[in-house]
């Protein structure tokens, strides 16, 4: 980890409050707005469990693009991320996350029937004519770039509904994010012209097939704040309680993020 810096207040600020901002994208199933205006999710009931057990019971959400959450995050218009944020080594350099509290795969929607045959970021890689639609700042531009996409293959969007639009109007040949978000993308654009790619391999980078690892992120000087949060996650993965908060969300045990670390995915 980092060395601890005592100059932050923010949890013993929350603890008074009784309440912390949270910075979300809107992205089902991590972290979304009901219609009646609920903040919840994956990455917010588990943030809403551990934090209550930390004495701070509210959490006000603030919306922002998926690409402002980090930079959100650094202002201070909000004191955690909870979007399920995948942890990784550049993320690392600039916020302080907590232990990972799901892992993931990824998934590929085209047009119905697959007209160009695409089963791998690796096909879209072989035909430079091809174009993804990705949102701005999702690792899934990372692992198309590893994969060999050309960067004028990838089509960045602000936002996933916008990747499915892209999609419906011809402007790509495919969508990629996580399988919960792309399934959650399709149900609600209810377009029996799209169709999720079942049998997709998963991206490789270095040899060895990628899986996310999503956690709360904190600022750097909140460490204190990061720890204390980590204890509590320990506790809901040492008592089961944390697959009975993720198990809503559609996600199961093959989900479970193990004994995955922070410290191991930030290249420490
Ligand atoms: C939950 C999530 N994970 C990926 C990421 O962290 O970049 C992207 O797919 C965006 N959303």
């Amino acid at each position: 980890g980092e060395p601890a810096n005592n100059t932050s207040n923010t949890l013993e600020k929350a603890k008074q409050q009784g309440f912390v901002a949270v910075g979300f994208a809107n992205e089902k199933p991590y972290a979304y707005a009901t219609p009646d205006g609920k903040l919840t999710g994956e990455a917010v009931e588990v943030a809403r469990a551990v934090l209550q057990r930390m004495g701070i019971a509210e959490m006000n959400g603030v919306l922002t693009e998926f690409s402002s959450l980090i930079p959100g995050l650094k202002a201070e218009r909000f004191d955690i991320i909870t979007a399920g944020m995948f942890i990784n080594p550049q993320r690392s350099k600039e916020v302080s996350f907590a232990n990972p509290e799901y892992s993931i795969g990824e998934a590929l929607a085209v047009k119905k029937g697959n007209p160009q045959k695409l089963h791998s970021y690796k096909d879209l890689a072989a035909n430079k004519e091809l174009k993804v639609a990705v949102m701005t700042g999702a690792i899934e531009n990372e692992y198309l770039i590893k994969s060999g996409v050309g960067k004028e293959q990838i089509v960045t969007v602000p936002d996933q509904p916008s990747a499915i639009s892209a999609l419906q109007a011809g402007r790509v040949h495919a969508v990629t994010m996580t399988g919960p978000s792309l399934q959650a993308n399709l149900d609600s654009a209810k377009d029996a012209e799209l169709e999720r790619v079942m049998d997709f391999t998963q991206p490789e980078v270095d040899g060895s097939s990628v899986r996310g690892y999503g956690a709360a992120a904190f600022r750097k000087d909140d460490t204190a704040f990061r720890d204390a949060f980590n204890a509590e996650l320990a506790k809901l993965k040492q008592s089961g309680e944390l697959l009975e908060i993720l198990k809503p969300f559609g996600f199961t045990e093959q989900e479970l993020p193990g004994d995955m670390t922070a410290d191991k995915l930030s290249g420490e």
